[in-house]
């Protein structure tokens, strides 16, 4: 049974009282989310400490952005699995496009964070999508395969999420065009071992395309940045019709 994920990515917005003030505004529309739609924020690391002791119940999980490979050690500025356990954060976001874009994430680096996370008991959301270029040069299929394949070693496909995210459609308001993205997200299904992986779409997802978004057979949630940092629009996405 594939699960929903709803999960909003809030990159590198928010402080602590701006996170709180979100949740005063989000908590009331989740009574009419369907129980079975896990909704999920992915908060900056200053955030998540905070939001764990105000998230009473289980209805909204919490997400890191990043996660180093080594338990602990001498690795200024990273931060380890067990430190986000311990505050009660359940996923964590890996190769995200920004993170391999403008730090240095490769494929390898991206497996290793995800076995990290695995080892410690977070599920993964690992992101994978292909660049304007190089969906014009007729390499989608292929670096999306390439990303898995590399990705995916001695990966444990019980507990992971993928969230397919086209970067040309990040942040642009260009979203990919849903029976595409349905296309590309039913490739990398295509290429797991466990039929049960959640997969997600990410990429301009908004209050006003995400039921044709959900609409779609292959895809399981949605991966939401600039749509998921006001209240009552990423209440509306949740509770997508
Ligand atoms: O992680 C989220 C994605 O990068 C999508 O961002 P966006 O919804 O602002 O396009």
């Amino acid at each position: 049974m594939r699960k929903i994920v709803i999960a909003g990515n809030w990159k590198m917005y928010k402080t602590q009282a701006e996170s709180l003030e979100f949740l005063q505004g989000f908590m009331s529309h989740l009574e009419e989310t369907p129980q079975e739609r896990e909704v999920v924020i992915a908060a900056p690391f200053t955030d998540l400490s905070i939001l764990s002791k105000n998230l009473h119940n289980n209805r909204v999980l919490l997400s890191a952005q990043n996660i180093h490979w080594e338990q602990e050690g001498a690795y200024t500025g990273e931060i380890s699995g067990s430190m986000l356990t311990e505050i009660g954060v359940r996923y964590v976001i890996v190769g995200h496009s920004e993170r391999r874009q403008y730090f240095g994430e490769t494929d390898e680096t991206v497996n290793r964070r995800l076995k990290a996370a695995q080892r410690c008991g977070l599920t993964p959301i690992l992101c994978v999508g292909e660049s304007k270029e190089q969906r014009e040069n007729g390499e989608t299929e292929s670096l999306i395969v390439t990303q898995l394949k590399k990705g995916l070693v001695d990966v444990d496909q019980q507990n992971l999420v993928i969230a397919y995210e086209p970067i040309w459609a990040i942040g642009t308001g260009d979203t990919c065009d849903s029976p595409e993205a349905n296309r590309v997200i039913g490739l990398i299904r295509s290429q797991l071992n466990n039929p049960h992986v959640s997969i997600q779409y990410g990429g301009s997802v908004k209050p006003n395309n995400i039921d044709e978004i959900m609409a779609q057979p292959e895809i399981d949630g949605a991966l939401v940045g600039g749509a998921s940092l006001e209240p009552e629009s990423f209440a509306r996405i949740v509770n997508y019709k």
